[in-house]
């Protein structure tokens, strides 16, 4: 019999209003990382709010593991194993480095704090900096560190290279390379399709609320027509 999947989503509605922005998502993943892609305003941070329990669904469900989280609250959403970094990466001026993880880190859990310095050797160099100190990437490494420390199925994250610099950019996706390997799920949205393309083969383009395109990295990086057919000039940015 197959299992379950890691993540599905089934036909998934979500109006803002009488404004309709999903429209009926369907996609599976695995533990293989899969990316979205897709221009701006297409529904790709509705999605991530609405797999989260931020943004309620009017149709569809969403299953983690086989087991339905659609109508859930978002902490019984991450509870039940989905960590979320948010659009704008969100820490705390005033906690340092240590203290925002501290207040999550377990000291049983697969990752630890000890884990994360050994991963992410500036943040290690930065403990005592407080939030408000930190360069863009680093805030994204807290943030990234952060959702990994409740030991995540899934993880969901939404544009973590936005803004950031071209060498942080790089580093960024050395790490997301990692917690793929590392056996957690990784649903990536991304604007940037050279990151996208360099963390998943799996990439699944989005336009007007629908997944309107299923294909792989190669594929859409060689295939300049299609690029220009589904992303259109952000393409090549
Ligand atoms: N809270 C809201 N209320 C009303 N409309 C919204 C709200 N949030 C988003 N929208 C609209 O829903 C549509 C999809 O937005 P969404 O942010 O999901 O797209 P996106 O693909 O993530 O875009 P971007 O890459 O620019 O972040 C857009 O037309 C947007 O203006």
């Amino acid at each position: 019999m197959a299992s379950d999947p890691l993540l599905s989503v089934d036909g998934l509605h979500v109006y803002y209003g009488s404004s309709h922005v999903l429209h009926g998502v369907t996609l599976e993943t695995g533990t293989a990382p899969l990316s979205i892609v897709g221009r701006n305003g297409m529904g790709k941070t509705t999605l991530c709010q609405a797999i989260m329990g931020l943004v309620p669904s009017s149709g569809g469900e969403v299953r983690l593991g086989g087991e339905r989280i659609s109508g859930r609250r978002a902490f019984k959403v991450a509870r039940a194993g989905i960590g979320y970094v948010p659009q704008g990466r969100r820490v705390f001026r005033s906690l340092s480095v240590d203290e925002h993880l501290r207040l999550v880190g377990k000291p049983d859990g697969e990752w630890t704090v000890e884990r994360i310095y050994g991963t992410f050797p500036r943040l290690a160099e930065r403990r005592r900096n407080g939030g408000a100190a930190l360069s863009g990437g680093e805030q994204q490494m807290l943030a990234i560190s952060r959702a990994l420390l409740l030991n995540p199925r899934l993880l969901v994250m939404d544009e973590p290279t936005e803004g950031l610099a071209p060498v942080i950019v790089e580093h960024v996706v050395e790490v997301l390379r990692e917690i793929g390997r590392s056996g957690v799920g990784l649903l990536l949205v991304e604007q940037n399709l050279t990151v996208a393309t360099e963390v998943s083969d799996r990439i699944m383009v989005m336009m007007n609320g629908e997944i309107a395109l299923e294909t792989d990295a190669a594929t859409l990086l060689n295939d300049r027509a299609l690029r220009n057919r589904y992303l259109g000039v952000s393409a090549e940015a």
